[in-house]
């Protein structure tokens, strides 16, 4: 069945579609993981965006039970040069083209996705669709140009608060459209988690007498999100605070910083970033496209402490006034190397510090 993609600048690539066949319009980017299309896929910071694999073949592994970062995919719509119609591994339970009919997420194969993607990088990310063979596509590039993207972190959140308890630290970790992975990571660590939805006041969560607090990653432009960057603002220093991804970048924007959105921003699994007290460079599973900007931390209490060694952008915060630090990549990893996973140790200690201080 033949399938196209239709950008805003009026560019047209032709393939084959695969998955399911509802058609939205998303923000077209590009990941360069090699493998974890599964995590990807179910991330929900990738909410309604259209994600490119810059791979050259995506399926080859097929989808299992254990990989999901959420029950639930919300991308919208998949790009690929090729995908495995056979899939082969022990835990495989469909392959990829089954598991987007079910999700109900359109797929496009067969295209040049390094033309693709060398456009993206020219021209910044931008808006696309996929059409079937009879549309007018004047008429499609007209609906993209007029459409203003919206990402809804209010679709991808806990509708109600869960717990996952155990005897260790009470966390209070907020979900703005958080990877399972992270909630994973603090029950390794022995943590009392309660998950809370993203629009939970100030009050509530310290009523649950947190030991820490977490806020997780999830979709959109942070600055829309103006309740959650109050909310922050009054837990800041009632506890130590761990921030990934949106949840750095809210912390940021909730201490005076600003935050910009990228060309084309960072997805995969193989980004380098600089820790600057070490000297070490990790590298990072990485998913945003908006970004904070470091010459809005002038007059803040905030300063970096890591660093995108492609383009020099902020990947990490400290907070020198208040117990806190963030970071714009993805610690939990999944997909991706487990480099990382070292941060939510230094959270544990700085929570056992801010007990005994
Ligand atoms: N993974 C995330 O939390 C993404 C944060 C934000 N939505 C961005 O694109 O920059």
């Amino acid at each position: 069945m033949k399938r196209k993609l239709v950008l805003e600048n009026g560019l047209v690539f032709n393939g084959e579609g695969f998955g399911g066949d509802q058609f939205t319009i998303g923000e077209v980017v590009f990941t360069t993981g090699m493998t974890g299309y599964q995590e990807t896929l179910s991330d929900p910071s990738f909410h309604k965006q259209i994600i490119v694999f810059t791979y050259p073949l995506i399926g080859n592994y097929g989808i299992n039970p254990s990989d999901f970062e959420s029950l639930n995919s919300f991308v919208g719509g998949v790009i690929v040069h090729e995908y495995a119609k056979t899939e082969s591994h022990w835990k495989s339970q469909m392959n990829i083209d089954s598991f987007l009919k079910k999700q109900n997420i359109p797929g496009l194969s067969g295209i040049d996705t390094r033309a693709l993607v060398k456009t993206i990088r020219m021209k910044g990310s931008m808006k696309g669709k996929f059409c079937d063979e009879n549309e007018n596509l004047d008429e499609v590039v007209k609906s993209l140009q007029h459409t203003t993207l919206r990402h809804h972190v209010s679709e991808v959140s806990t509708p109600r608060a869960y717990s996952a308890p155990a005897g260790g630290h009470r966390i209070v970790l907020i979900d703005y459209g958080m990877k399972k992975s992270i909630l994973k990571e603090l029950c390794l660590r022995n943590c009392d988690v309660v998950v809370v939805p993203y629009n939970t006041d100030a009050n509530s969560i310290l009523e649950l007498n947190p030991d820490g607090i977490m806020l997780s990653n999830g979709p959109g432009n942070p600055e829309e999100l103006t309740e959650s960057i109050n909310t922050i603002k009054k837990l800041s220093g009632k506890a130590p605070i761990f921030g990934i991804c949106l949840g750095h970048q809210l912390y940021a924007l909730a201490h005076g910083a600003k935050t910009f959105k990228m060309l084309f921003g960072h997805r995969g699994a193989n980004h380098p970033v600089k820790e600057l007290a070490t000297n070490r460079v990790y590298i990072t599973s990485q998913n945003h496209g908006y970004v904070v900007d470091e010459k809005s931390l002038k007059n803040t209490t905030l300063e970096v402490t890591h660093r995108a060694l492609n383009d020099g952008t902020v990947e990490g915060l400290q907070d020198k006034k208040n117990w806190a630090f963030t970071v714009q990549y993805h610690p939990e990893s999944c997909p991706g190397p487990h480099d990382n996973e070292y941060l939510f140790n230094n959270f544990m200690t700085m929570i056992e510090d801010f007990k005994n201080k």
